[in-house]
C-alpha cells in the first residue's frame, strides 16, 4: 500500500465572492486553485492549511473548517493525492501575491473553471453550498478524468 501523499486546500469564502490564486509554478501551475501544499512532518494537516494560506496568500486564517476530502490517483503514478479542503470566513490581511500563487477575489457566480483542475466543476458547487463532500478522481496526465466518485458525507 503506498502511503498517500497529503495535502491541503484553503479556500476563502466572503458572501458574493471567493479567494482563488493563480499557480505561478510547480504542480498545477497556469491553473487557479486554492492555497495550499505538502503536509510536512511534525505538523497536523490543520496547521499546514493555516500555514500554507498564510506563505501563499498573506492571510491569516481564523476559522478553518475542514468540508471535503478528495483523493487523486493519475494513471502510471503509484502515488495517490489527499487532498483535505478548508474554508475560512474570517481572516486577517490583505491577499498579497507570492511566489507559488498570484491571489484574486472572484464573484461566486464567475468561476473560471475553465482556468481551474477539470475535476473542480463538479465539486465546487458543493463546496459552494456549504455540503461536506468526499470524492475520488482518476486523471490520465493532468487533463483528462477517466472516472470519479463524489458524494455529499454528514461528516468526513
Ligand atoms: N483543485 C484541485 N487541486 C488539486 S491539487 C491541490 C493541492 C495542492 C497541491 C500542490 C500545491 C498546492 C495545492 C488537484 N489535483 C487534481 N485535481 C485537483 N483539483
Amino acid at each position: 500500500m503506498v502511503a498517500n501523499k497529503l495535502l491541503t486546500l484553503v479556500f476563502v469564502r466572503e458572501s458574493t465572492r471567493i479567494l482563488l490564486g493563480l499557480k505561478k509554478r510547480g504542480f498545477g501551475m497556469g491553473r487557479w486553485n486554492g492555497f495550499g501544499g505538502k503536509v510536512e512532518s511534525g505538523e497536523t494537516i490543520v496547521q499546514a492549511a493555516y500555514r500554507e494560506l498564510k506563505e501563499e496568500s498573506g492571510l491569516e486564517a481564523k476559522n478553518l473548517q475542514e468540508v471535503g476530502l478528495l483523493k487523486f490517483e493519475f494513471v502510471g503514478d503509484p502515488q495517490i493525492l489527499e487532498v483535505h479542503v478548508f474554508t475560512s470566513s474570517e481572516y486577517e490581511g490583505q491577499p498579497t501575491e507570492s511566489s507559488e500563487m498570484k491571489p484574486q477575489w472572484y464573484d461566486i457566480d464567475s468561476i473560471p473553471f475553465d482556468k481551474m483542475w477539470p475535476d473542480d466543476k463538479w465539486w465546487f458547487p458543493l463546496l459552494l453550498k456549504g455540503s461536506k463532500f468526499s470524492g475520488y478522481f482518476l486523471f490520465e496526465g493532468h487533463d483528462d478524468v477517466l472516472n470519479y466518485t463524489l458524494e455529499e458525507v454528514d461528516s468526513l
